[in-house]
């Protein structure tokens, strides 16, 4: 059975993240929602934190994860030791970052992108494959710079 999705916003991502949720149950997909549940102010790294755990720990596949902008909660998801954050607002970020860097969490901001073109990047991002080969070395060296 696969594993569910992690997801968290701040309050600039929550209703984008409540778009993208609608779009995971219609498509019959389960997910962890790890919060806000409000747009009452809060702070993205207290919402990213929980999520990247639960896909490290192997608890969750990959993660969605929003703010305002995306690069917020891009930039706490990274501070994550095994998290390869993305934050995408375009489709061919959004599939290269799959194929290419093997990327476990997809950020974008809800004030940015809209509800349609977030759910197409979400498809995308979960449905692309790493293609492995010469990008497996460079994501070693990548994940090195955790532990140097
Ligand atoms: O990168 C940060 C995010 O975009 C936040 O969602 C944003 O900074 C929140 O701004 P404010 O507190 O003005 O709603």
């Amino acid at each position: 059975m696969a594993k569910p999705i992690a997801l968290a916003a701040d309050h600039g991502g929550f209703e984008l993240k409540e778009a993208v949720k609608a779009h995971l149950d219609e498509l019959g997909l389960e997910y962890i929602d790890f919060g806000t549940h409000s747009t009452a102010s809060v702070d993205y790294p207290d919402m990213a934190l929980p999520a990247c755990d639960a896909v490290v720990s192997g608890q969750c596949d990959k993660a969605l994860l929003f703010c305002g902008t995306g690069v917020g909660i891009s930039m706490a998801a990274n501070k994550v030791k095994g998290i390869r954050a993305c934050c995408c607002s375009d489709s061919f970020s959004c599939e290269y970052t799959r194929r290419h860097n093997d990327a476990n969490a997809l950020c974008m901001g809800g004030r940015v992108v809209g509800p349609g073109l977030a759910c197409q990047l979400v498809d995308l991002f979960l449905n692309t494959p790493f293609e492995g080969g010469r990008h497996e070395k460079r994501i070693a060296k990548l994940m090195a710079i955790e532990t140097r």
